[in-house]
């Protein structure tokens, strides 16, 4: 259990698995860590990062070379450990720009993503990746309506893409399309055959984001047993789960989870990398900050921001205009008092700043008297209580804006102690 959040209460101790003493369940407290599964790769997971492929599969997203070389080398400074580029064979610039790329040096693997073809394989081979990630449709509906292939065809061309790939001295991910709208036995009779072809990784894609935690926990611990590769997955964000399934993978074995700057890909996107960061570092704080500079996180979204034209969602983990803003009093006054009550993340470890509100009608004289303090002005603990009835009675009426509080907070302390206070 990590010792941040050592628990308030002693848990009894536990006899045999599963939490089971006596033949009675004991609960598990909610923040408890799981990290006792020997499966689970909540604390040592690798990120393929994968704006520059899924991402420019969104619908605002149009990269000239320049720009795919500054979020190519942004994200390998950040530290991602993999980089994934659109396929070479989707046009002549994707080729040239995934050759550019590969030529810069960065820290970063860099792959590229093409269907499972051999004519798709030797043009990704000849760009000079360090890996070719090869994907195809493996559900009833994607087999009968996209690309017509037995489930016998698409293994025989998997093993063969496999092999030769391997034989070039290339890494090699083979991933189903549509893992989880896929026959099960299939899937990992599929994945079999690709792990004794010498498969590096094979991918689990939820490519229409249907997939729940529980069922992705299921399916990758089944896969875990299955192959003996590294396991990658890939999650839309159809449903708002994209970061949940990833966290379940981890702790079911992935290894590699794929994500992009904000979440942008086909539709509504995949894990974003920020919302990965934020929920892994709760678990894993040692393992993130050691592998990513989370500094850099709100220079990486701006720059894709701007980039595809979006604003950052008010509501993004992390860098979200309100991600760090406190507001009702008592939420403000135990922040005050230490931050950790209502944040079990720290806005310091990621470069941006907290903010306390002091203008609502929802404002404690806690959070005034602070704000006194920011001005410059000395208010006693009855002083800062009035004054906070006189803000929330002005509040009442109408929005206060930082400015109008603040001309509130600066005439009351003119009126009652205008000799105490310090020259402004
Ligand atoms: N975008 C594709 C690619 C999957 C590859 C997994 N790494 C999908 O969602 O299925
Ligand atoms: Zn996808």
């Amino acid at each position: 259990m990590c010792s941040d959040h050592a628990p308030a209460v002693e848990i009894p101790a536990v006899n045999g698995t599963n939490g089971v003493t006596n033949g009675r369940r004991q609960p598990k407290l909610p923040y408890q860590q799981h990290h006792s599964d020997e499966r689970s790769n909540t604390g040592r997971f690798q990120i393929i990062e994968s704006t520059l492929r899924e991402g420019e599969q969104f619908a605002n997203a149009f990269y000239d070379t320049e720009t795919k070389i500054k979020i190519a080398t942004a994200l390998s400074d950040f530290g991602v450990e993999y980089i994934e580029l659109t396929s070479p064979v989707a046009s002549p610039q994707s080729r040239a720009d995934c050759e550019a790329i590969c030529k810069l040096g960065l820290k970063a693997k860099i792959l590229t993503h093409v269907r499972c073809t051999m004519e798709d394989a030797k043009v990704a081979v000849a760009t000079g990746v360090d890996g070719v990630d090869v994907v195809i449709g493996t559900s009833q509906i994607l087999r009968d309506h996209s690309h017509h292939k037995s489930m016998a065809e698409i293994t025989e061309t998997a093993i063969e893409v496999v092999k030769w790939i391997k034989s070039q001295g290339v890494e090699v991910r083979f991933s189903s399309e549509d893992s989880f709208r896929s026959n099960i036995v299939d899937l990992l009779s599929l994945y079999q055959a690709v792990d004794k072809a010498g498969c590096d990784r094979v991918g689990v894609a939820d490519t229409v984001g249907v997939a729940t935690p529980r069922q992705v926990y299921k399916l990758v611990r089944t896969l875990r047993d299955v192959v003996s590769c590294d396991i990658e997955t890939h999650f839309h964000n159809d449903t708002m789960c994209a970061v949940a399934n990833a966290h379940a993978a981890l702790e079911a074995g992935a290894t590699h989870v794929d994500t992009s700057v904000l979440g942008i890909g086909e539709r509504n996107g995949i894990t974003p990398l920020g919302g990965l960061l934020a929920r892994m570092i709760v678990e894993s704080p040692d393992y993130v900050k050691s592998r990513y500079k989370l500094a850099k996180l709100k220079e990486i979204e701006d720059l894709v921001a701007d980039v595809v034209q979006v604003n950052v969602p008010f509501n993004n983990p992390i860098t979200g205009y309100s991600a760090f803003s406190h507001k009702a009093g008592i939420h403000s006054k135990a922040i005050l008092a230490k931050p950790e009550t209502y944040e079990i993340l720290n806005p310091s470890d990621w470069g941006v700043k907290r903010w306390i509100h002091f203008s609502s009608r929802l404002t404690g004289w806690n959070a005034i008297k602070s704000r006194a303090g920011q001005l410059g002005l000395i208010i006693t603990d009855e002083q800062a209580k009035l004054l906070t009835q006189k803000i929330k009675a002005m509040a009442d009426v109408r929005p206060l804006a930082i400015d109008d509080t603040d001309s509130i907070i600066r005439s009351f302390c003119l009126e009652h102690q205008p000799e105490d206070q310090p020259d402004q």
